[in-house]
C-alpha cells in the first residue's frame, strides 16, 4: 500500500496541478483538457508499473487519476462540487432520516463535476487492452433550465481518442447492411452483462459485442461501431454521466431501460441501468426491453 501511494504521489501529486499552462475557460473544453490530463497520468502509471500485479496497478491508476482530477478541479473550479467514484462516501445514498454521513456539498450545489477517474478498471489492468477511459462531466442546476448535464468528456488514452461536448461528434450514419449483415450490434459488458441480454439479442436478431468500460461502449455507439449499449444490474452516476453528455450532444437516444430519463446528482448515486442508441432504433429497442426486463 505504501509503495502504491508513493507511486501515485510521484506521478500525479497535487504539486503537479496546473503544469502545462492554464486550462480552457469554457467548461466543455476544460472537461476535455482535464480528462486528457488524467489519461496521460494513467498511461504513465501503466508504463511504469507494468502488468505483473494487476491489483496494485488498478489501485495505483484509480488513485493517481482521482488525485489529479481532484487537485485540478480544486485549483481551477474551486467553487464547484465534485462527485468522484474514488471519494470515500461516494456510494452512500444520503437521506434526511438515516443520515449515515453528513449531507454532501454536491446536494446543495448548482454546479457538480461528476467524474470517474478510471472507467474499465479491470481492462486497464489487462495487458494489451485499450477499452478503458476517464470520464469528466458537469451537471448544472439554475433557474433557466431543468438540471442537466452541460458538459462531458470521455478520454480513451490507449486509443488516442477523446470525445467531448466542446466538439460534439457527428451523428452516426446508418450502418451498411453489407457491413453488419443487417443485424443490430449491441455493446454489453464483457464481465457483467445484464442477465436478460442474450434473450434480448435473440429476440432482435442482434449480435452482442462485449467490451469493457461504459464510456468505451457509449463511444462505440457514437462512432458507429455498435448500434446500441444496454446495461442493467448496477452502475453509478459517474459510470455514465460523461459519455451520456456526449451521446446527448451528438443527438443520440439515452435513457433508463424503461425509457425514463437519466437523472444525475441524486442523493443516491446508484444509476443501475441505461440504454444508448440511435434515435431510429429506440422505439424497437425499448419495446423489446419491456418484454425482457425482469
Ligand atoms: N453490476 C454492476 N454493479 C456496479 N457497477 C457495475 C456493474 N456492472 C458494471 N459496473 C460498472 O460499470 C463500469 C463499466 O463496466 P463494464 O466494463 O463491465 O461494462 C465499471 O466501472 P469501473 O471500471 O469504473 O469500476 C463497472 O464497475
Ligand atoms: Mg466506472
Amino acid at each position: 500500500m505504501g509503495e502504491q501511494t508513493k507511486t501515485s504521489a510521484r506521478i500525479a501529486g497535487p504539486r503537479d496541478a496546473g503544469e502545462g499552462g492554464s486550462p480552457p475557460v469554457i467548461d466543455a473544453a476544460f472537461a476535455r483538457w482535464l480528462a486528457d490530463r488524467a489519461g496521460q497520468v494513467l498511461l504513465q502509471v501503466r508504463a511504469e508499473m507494468g502488468h505483473a500485479d494487476g491489483k496494485a496497478l488498478k489501485a495505483a491508476g484509480d488513485r493517481a487519476a482521482h488525485e489529479l482530477l481532484r487537485a485540478e478541479l480544486a485549483r481551477w473550479r474551486p467553487a464547484d462540487a465534485v462527485l468522484s467514484e474514488e471519494d470515500e462516501h461516494a456510494r452512500v445514498a444520503w437521506s434526511e432520516d438515516e443520515a449515515p454521513v453528513s449531507r454532501p456539498d454536491r446536494l446543495g450545489a448548482n454546479r457538480v463535476w461528476i467524474v470517474d477517474p478510471l472507467d474499465g478498471t479491470r481492462e486497464f489492468s489487462e495487458e494489451g487492452r485499450d477499452d478503458w477511459a476517464v470520464h469528466v462531466a458537469l451537471w448544472t442546476a439554475d433557474s433557466s433550465a431543468p438540471a442537466h448535464l452541460t458538459a462531458g468528456a470521455v478520454a480513451m488514452p490507449a486509443r488516442h481518442c477523446t470525445l467531448a461536448t466542446d466538439q460534439p461528434p457527428a451523428y452516426p450514419p446508418m450502418p451498411l447492411e453489407s457491413a453488419t449483415g443487417g443485424s443490430i450490434r449491441i455493446a454489453a459488458s464483457r464481465t457483467r452483462p445484464p442477465a436478460f441480454v442474450t434473450a434480448l439479442a435473440e429476440d432482435l436478431g442482434a449480435e452482442l459485442v462485449p467490451m469493457g468500460s461504459a464510456g468505451v461502449k457509449i463511444a462505440a455507439v457514437i462512432n458507429g461501431e455498435a448500434d446500441a449499449y444496454v446495461h442493467a444490474g448496477g452502475q453509478y452516476e459517474w459510470d455514465s454521466a460523461a459519455p451520456v453528455a456526449v451521446a446527448l450532444a451528438t443527438g443520440l437516444h439515452a435513457s433508463r431501460v424503461d425509457g425514463s430519463p437519466l437523472t444525475y446528482n441524486q442523493a443516491d448515486p446508484s444509476l443501475p441501468d441505461l440504454v444508448v442508441c440511435r434515435k431510429d432504433l429506440a422505439p424497437r429497442l425499448l419495446a423489446a426491453l419491456q418484454r425482457h426486463l425482469p
